[in-house]
């Protein structure tokens, strides 16, 4: 049920986002745009007709749509316009810090320049710091249902701007593609200093989850619903420390649960976990950070106290310095307090 007081909380908590792909954060409207700037054809005749085609039965149908819905990012300034357009919407959101991940294969391989698409969105992160206050990470992540070769080979791409990206992670169609394909290049990445993280448990088995703890080394896993199958492997996360990016609205649209009650927030809370909340790819999933809190808040009955958690978590499972972290928990405590 809603409650106004906890969704005013939701409201001015300041909160981090871990778990964003930019290019699934291209609105309609702007998908739109650009396909009439850049001369690109889209099988849509409106704006309507495009949100209309976003009904999904699994990850695969989505992955279908949201790369093709890619085709119309074609400059560097599609990818500002695309990742300031994000900043600005999570800003109302109380958004503090984002951990954006981007797929440069999706680019790369329709033949734009990875510096096309790096220069774009990293501009836009820059002014989201100064003008809107948002600091950022940058996290690259492997196509899985391409190669390990191909994955190397963006890696090497990145390789003379690898100072300007934090970490890697891995994404796309999860079953048949398991960690393990990408052992070599993960190990890589960390010789190379960069942060890890991977999807994993969404649609996969808990034997992935295992793959991207021992195979990949992760410092967090990406969704980790199917994690909770495995008594053993709770434990293991829970020990650890281990952080979940949950995205209770993408698991809903995606089929990973029947209805929004499932989310495996209330249970990862009640195993000790530590969760947190997450839009994964907002403009096709029909919510944005603060709506995916609600939605759980409501579904969950969440308490104010569990709310309040959950934003702490953002802060302490992401790649921010221990100074900056603290600094965010004392202003979660100031505006949960006031
Ligand atoms: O939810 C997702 N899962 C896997 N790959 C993705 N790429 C964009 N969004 C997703
Ligand atoms: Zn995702």
């Amino acid at each position: 049920m809603s409650n106004p007081s906890r969704d005013a909380l939701i409201a001015r908590l300041p909160k981090a986002e871990l778990h964003l792909h930019i290019e699934g954060s291209l609105e309609p409207e702007l998908l739109f745009a650009l396909a009439q700037r850049n001369g690109v054809s889209i099988p849509f005749a409106s704006v309507e007709a495009v949100r209309a085609a976003y009904s999904f039965s699994n990850l695969q149908d989505f992955l279908d749509i949201y790369y093709q819905g890619m085709s119309v990012l074609q400059t560097e300034q599609d990818f500002y316009d695309l990742t300031w357009a994000y900043l600005e919407r999570a800003a109302t959101d109380t958004v503090r810090h984002v951990e954006i991940f981007f797929d440069p294969q999706g680019h790369t391989e329709r033949g734009l320049a990875f510096e096309t698409v790096l220069d774009g969105i990293e501009r836009a992160l820059r002014d989201g710091e100064v003008k809107l206050g948002i600091s950022y990470r940058l996290i690259m992540c492997f196509l899985r249902h391409l190669s390990e070769d191909a994955a190397f080979a963006t890696l090497d791409q990145a390789m003379p701007h690898i100072d300007r990206i934090h970490g890697v992670g891995l994404d796309s169609s999860e079953v048949g593609h398991p960690p393990s394909k990408f052992q070599k290049v993960f190990a890589k990445a960390r010789e190379l200093g960069l942060h890890v993280t991977a999807h994993a448990g969404e649609e996969g088995p808990p034997e992935y989850v295992h793959e991207a703890l021992d195979l990949l080394q992760v410092e967090r896993i990406d969704h980790g619903n199917r994690a909770l199958e495995d008594a053993a492997l709770v434990r293991r996360i829970a020990d650890e420390g281990l952080t979940l990016t949950v995205c209770p609205l993408s698991n809903l649209r995606l089929c990973v649960i029947k209805d929004i009650g499932q989310s495996p927030v209330r249970k990862m809370l009640d195993l000790g976990l530590k969760a947190t909340v997450n839009s994964d790819d907002p403009a096709y999933f029909g919510g944005y950070i603060n709506d995916n809190f609600r939605a759980i808040a409501d579904a969950l009955d969440l308490s104010e106290a569990e709310i309040v958690k959950l934003a702490e978590n953002s802060f302490t499972g992401s790649f921010l310095p221990m100074a900056d972290q603290i600094q965010h928990l004392a202003e979660i405590t100031e505006v949960a307090g006031g």
